[in-house]
């Protein structure tokens, strides 16, 4: 059963406050979890290309800058539906046009761009949008609504809206959910992620409660980051969402996605992101429709990899198609 579609059946009855001022976070227990998991999990050298591979499925290969144009969207298009070259590609023993991103990220205003670029190579690549007064949210409610209606009316299937730090910060729970219900409503049909801006919830705790606030209100994925805080995604933030997103599954039947976000750059990076869902939530979550990873720039490192286990040779970053 889908998220959304059933959240509407719902009436919002997985609303558990009581749960949300229960919850706490053991601080100690997390940062051994992942030291363990570095330490012992880690995806064997043998194995890289393949995950690699899978990795680029799940990207939402974004452009989040203030020159933005419809040229570099409609390249960023491009990058998103052949994300490596066909010399790559045929290595790997893979059909050209079989690998996709799982989606492009863009500002609202570049959302019919994306949608226009993706459409004139062919691609059915989902167009997301970040929206509501992303990255900071320091807007009215209704403004940010609007902002979700407009990019919602512009093609976007998936809004990366942002959470209310103050209301988090103060514990303002219940406010919080009423907040994100109304972005639920105003995301249509559209799936709606939330970014908790992790790195600026204050502790591990605060991270747990706003991430089963944030699912209670029906989001489909919870986001670490915008991208533009101090402190992006982390590691330990990222057990502590994934322990989240598990105990609700348990509790509700609703399987809910992960999005890391925010200086993901590097593929040694992603493979531990990947570990970390495989060892936390199983399998089924390195799949695009619950794993997600936001990123401007890992792909690129992540073709680079790819080309050398083709040629031998390692390549510069600007010598990357497209990079
Ligand atoms: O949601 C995506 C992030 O804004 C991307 O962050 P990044 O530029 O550090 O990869």
């Amino acid at each position: 059963m889908g998220h959304v579609s059933a959240i509407r059946e719902l009436d919002f009855r997985t609303r558990n406050l009581g749960w949300v001022n229960r919850s706490s976070v053991n601080d100690q227990a997390v940062k051994e979890r992942v030291q363990d998991m570095l330490l012992s999990r880690l995806v064997h050298p043998n194995h890289h290309s393949e995950w690699l591979t899978r990795s680029i499925q799940c990207i939402d290969l974004t452009t989040l800058a203030g020159d933005d144009c419809p040229s570099n969207v409609a390249r960023l298009c491009s990058k998103a539906a052949y994300p490596i070259s066909t010399e790559v590609m045929h290595h790997l023993g893979l059909d050209l046009g079989i690998l996709t991103t799982g989606a492009v990220c863009v500002y609202p205003a570049r959302v019919a761009d994306a949608c226009l670029g993706l459409n004139r190579i062919g691609a059915t690549i989902p167009v997301a949008s970040v929206a509501t007064g992303f990255p900071t949210g320091q807007t009215s409610l209704a403004v940010r609504l609007d902002e979700i209606k407009f990019a919602v009316e512009n093609g976007a299937k998936e809004i990366d809206i942002v959470i209310n730090r103050e209301l988090a910060l103060a514990q303002k729970w219940k406010e919080l959910y009423q907040e994100l219900v109304a972005m639920r409503k105003a995301c249509g049909e559209s799936h709606m992620k939330s970014i908790l801006a992790v790195g600026e919830l204050c502790n591990l705790t605060n991270v747990y409660k706003a991430s089963l606030v944030a699912m209670m209100a029906g989001s489909d994925f919870i986001k670490t980051s915008t991208g533009k805080e101090t402190v992006n995604a982390t590691l330990p933030i990222g057990l502590v969402m994934c322990r989240a997103i598990r105990a609700y599954h348990h509790k509700t039947g609703f399987k809910v996605g992960f999005k890391p976000a925010g200086g993901i750059r590097t593929s040694k990076d992603v493979l531990q992101w990947m570990t970390l869902m495989k060892e936390e939530l199983g399998d089924e979550y390195l799949t695009p429709h619950l794993f997600r990873i936001g990123a401007s720039a890992l792909l690129t490192d992540i073709e680079r990899n790819l080309a050398n286990q083709v040629s031998g040779d390692y390549y510069l970053a600007e010598e990357m198609p497209m990079a």
